[in-house]
């Protein structure tokens, strides 16, 4: 009976189906119904991007649409930067917005709020946002359409963006004055202010500290100091939420206690709480606009947070890790970013632009880093049938774009793609807009953090260069990905595999 059910599933009816993607075969001697609940899903929590891989190499490695069935629902995965190219054009058939509403429900959002941010005014008299904003809204968005509009304002250069950017500046910069560097960290002490730190937890505490002071004001860490911590306690078993893991108590904990500290700072008075940047404030006032209960809100904010943390501290630390096992590319980036500080004035700040602009190799450890270490998702929601790379993809399903394996595509990284190399992203100036390149997603749902989020590494580095010299200390092992944790963003180093840097203040 099962060796017919296997046969019919994924031999006859793809052959009667050509058009319709095909299946990766799984084969589990257990009873039928669960076979069909549960697929590759045992398989992908414990290496989900091996499936995936093993699912492309299945099919002849052709890079053709193909599913996998995990949890009793069939996904899509598109592994073709073309294909994916169309994905990111096609914004009628498939859609982020539902996605986001899933996630809010998960982090407990209520319906009823998300049914509010979601729904369309129908007169003037009704656009409630518009009128707390003092914003034209002609063509009647939702509050969750606008709020994509906030985030590029807040996020994409212009006077509000510069605003937090001097922030932020600002935070990073007083984390790196040799006499702060003081948290659990720092391992040991040597003579002339001589300190030995655990990357892992020092780039957590200093991106931590400064995005939440930057977005939210001073008052939420006087509120409860050990937000970072709590965050970092979801954050790192945050997949158990994706994939509605049965077993997550500890994980479930740790979001509360995010959305019950910001719940407390938002019930506050506003003049007790000053400093909160313009997204914090706009999200706000709209939402009490809608009349969100402060519940509600603090659940939202949540996301807000993970999705500003969860993956910038990882790519600090893991362009650090290349560039501190690499002492010729720290010496280049060294002297590549020494104009930024502008010697002649000393009491100047940082030149940014020439940061970003004018230093190609800290451009390019960033880019390697990413690209190498980033196992993020995007994913669309099919609501009409459409076809993408010659097959239909069904009314109702879910399409995963898994960035890792364009990331690794030969075709357009070269013979070299498996090594870390950022030469390839200094050769090639036109390699971050590759259709294989995408560590920020696109479309509809291109991360607007990606300029921040560069500054943050690109502040980071070039402070700490040009104040102290910097070496590896303790075991000089290259740390390595920690493949066997499901993860929703970049990867985490294996357990204990850190990285030990030895600071000594220059003189
Ligand atoms: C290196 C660090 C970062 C990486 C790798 C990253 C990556 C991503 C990815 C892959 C997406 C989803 C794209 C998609 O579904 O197509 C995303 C969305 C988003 N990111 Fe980032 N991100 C980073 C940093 C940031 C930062 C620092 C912020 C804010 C300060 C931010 C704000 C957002 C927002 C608001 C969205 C949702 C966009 C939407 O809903 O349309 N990200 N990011």
């Amino acid at each position: 009976m099962y060796s017919v059910w296997r046969l019919w599933a994924f031999t006859v009816k793809p052959a009667l189906h050509p058009d319709e993607p095909k299946e990766l075969p799984y084969w589990i001697p257990v009873d039928l119904i669960l076979i069909k609940l549960l697929g590759h899903a045992i398989e992908y929590v414990k290496n989900g991007q091996g499936v995936i891989t093993k699912g492309r190499e299945y099919f002849g490695d052709t890079r053709e649409p193909f599913a996998l069935t995990l949890g009793g629902e069939k996904l899509y995965f598109l592994t073709s930067p073309p294909d994916v190219s169309e994905l990111y054009k096609s914004t009628q058939a498939l859609v982020f917005d539902k996605i986001v509403y899933e996630l809010s429900i998960m982090f407990g959002v209520t319906h009823g709020a998300m049914d509010n941010v979601y729904r369309r005014p129908t007169s003037e008299a009704d656009d409630v946002v518009s009128r707390t904003m003092n914003i034209k809204n002609p063509s009647m968005k939702s509050l969750a359409q606008l709020n994509n509009d906030f985030w590029k304002q807040q996020l994409v250069p212009g006077e509000v963006y510069y605003n937090l950017q001097g922030k932020f500046l600002k935070y990073i910069s007083d984390w790196l004055q040799p006499g702060n560097i003081k948290g659990p960290y720092v391992m040991s002490s040597g003579e002339k202010g001589e300190k030995t730190v655990a990357l892992l937890g020092w780039v957590q505490e200093v991106l931590l500290d400064a995005a939440l002071r930057a977005f939210f004001g001073d008052k939420i860490l006087e509120i409860e100091p050990n937000l970072p911590k709590y965050f970092l306690e979801f954050d790192d078993d945050n997949w158990k939420l994706w994939y509605k893991w049965p077993k997550a108590d500890d994980m479930h904990a740790a979001k509360d206690r995010v959305s019950k500290t910001i719940q407390r700072y938002l019930a506050l008075p506003k003049s007790e709480r000053p400093g909160a940047s313009f997204i914090v404030e706009t999200f706000e006032k709209t939402q009490r606009a809608l009349g969100t209960s402060e519940e509600d809100l603090a659940k939202i904010f949540c996301m807000v947070v993970f999705v500003t943390n969860t993956n910038t501290y990882k790519v600090l630390f893991w362009t650090m890790a290349y560039m501190l096992h690499n002492p010729d590319l720290l010496d280049i980036i060294r002297k590549e970013t020494a104009p930024a500080l502008r010697p002649e004035d000393p009491d100047a700040p940082l030149s940014l632009p020439y940061l970003m602009d004018s230093c190609p190799y800290l451009a390019g450890v960033f880019h390697e880093a990413l690209r190498l270490c980033s196992a993020s998702s995007s994913i669309r929601l099919v609501t009409s049938p459409i076809t993408i790379g010659g097959k239909i993809l069904p009314q109702g399903s879910r399409v995963i774009v898994p960035f890792r394996q364009m990331h690794f595509d030969g075709r357009y990284f070269g013979q070299d793609v498996d090594s870390f190399n950022p030469e390839r992203f200094v050769k090639n100036k036109n390699l971050t807009h590759s259709p294989s390149y995408r560590p920020f997603g696109g479309g509809i749902s291109y991360c607007p953090g990606r300029f921040i989020a560069r500054q943050e590494v690109g502040v980071f580095i070039t402070l700490l260069l040009h104040r102290f010299d910097v070496g590896l200390g303790g075991n000089r092992k290259f740390p390595e990905l920690n493949n066997e944790k499901p993860t929703t963003g970049l990867m985490d180093p294996k357990p204990g595999e850190d990285v030990h840097v030895v600071l000594r203040p220059k003189a």
